[in-house]
């Protein structure tokens, strides 16, 4: 596959690194104005770094959108009259909906959304996706891609905001549930190292756990809650000090936030 990545952040780096180390690539053109950050992909085979779009779209057949909401559609605009009709656009643009990038690029281009997580660098990030009509006929494409990159679903549009919390941000509200039980682990005794070790690998087998098993989360708390045992003790005290509360409330604000972005800037 040749795979251009144009706008190689946090994010783009992130898909990069999955590409790169699951040899899922043909070609891969990475675009960045500036190119000093990402000198890292400087050198693998096939791998090109560049600040020039069009170079990127003209030598590719994925393209992957990955520059914050404002600057997608001055690059559309840039881009659109080298498009062919081999070209399936991938935008992982938070709020930028199909309708706005087809008003860009006209609705006869495969256009795809695609919201990945960060966790794409190491081949574990849930992405969802949806198309527009004429898109449809290459979603296996964008399944495929994604698939090898950890698991993907398909949504309707109108459940892309919520996949951006559930999903993107996703990473970062379970970043901070790591470090918070790492830092009780050292309060209990634990070297900083130790803590942490222990802390995320709790925290990827009670995931998988439910991913081998598919069990509902307190069908698995049931096997761990002796009647009258710690861990009971532990959770009810969480309860009470508002965890499950804190955690959706915390969601919906980021919901509300991502609605309020759109109508106000795009
Ligand atoms: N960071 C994340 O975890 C996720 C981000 N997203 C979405 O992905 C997009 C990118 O997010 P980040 O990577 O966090 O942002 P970022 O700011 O780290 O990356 C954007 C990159 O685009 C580059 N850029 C800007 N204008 C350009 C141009 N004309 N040509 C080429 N490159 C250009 C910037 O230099 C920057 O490196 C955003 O729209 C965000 O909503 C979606 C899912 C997860
Ligand atoms: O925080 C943000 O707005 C973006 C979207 C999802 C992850 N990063």
């Amino acid at each position: 596959m040749k795979i251009a990545i144009i706008g190689t952040g946090n994010l783009g780096c992130s898909i990069a690194k999955g590409l790169i180390t699951t040899n899922a690539i043909t070609s891969l053109y990475l675009t960045k104005r500036d190119l000093k950050s990402i000198q890292e992909f400087d050198g693998y085979k096939n791998v090109y770094l560049t600040s020039d779009n069009k170079e990127a779209v003209s030598k590719s057949d994925i393209i992957i959108f990955a520059v914050q909401p404002s600057h997608l559609e001055g690059i559309l605009e840039e881009i659109a009259s080298l498009l062919t009709e081999n070209h399936v656009l991938i935008s992982t643009i938070t709020g930028f909906s199909i309708e706005k990038i087809e008003s860009s690029v006209g609705k006869d281009q495969f256009v795809i959304r695609a919201m990945p997580n960060t966790a794409i660098a190491v081949g574990k990030s849930v992405t969802c996706l949806c198309s527009n009509q004429k898109g449809a006929e290459r979603i296996k494409i964008a399944e495929a891609i994604f698939n090898r990159l950890g698991t993907s679903m398909v949504i309707p549009e109108h459940l892309m905001q919520a996949a951006t919390v559930v999903c993107a941000s996703g990473i970062a509200f379970w970043m901070r549930l790591i470090r918070a039980t790492t830092q009780a682990a050292i309060q209990l005794g634990f070297d900083a190292k130790e803590a942490q070790e222990l802390a995320m690998h709790t925290c990827e087998g009670a995931a998988n756990l439910l991913i081998t098993n598919g069990n509902h989360p307190e069908q698995e708390i049931d096997k761990v809650t002796t009647p009258k045992g710690c861990t009971i003790e532990g959770l009810n005290e969480m309860e009470h000090k508002g965890l499950s509360s804190s955690l959706i409330h915390g969601m919906v604000a980021s919901f509300q936030k991502i609605n309020s972005i759109k109508t106000e800037q795009l």
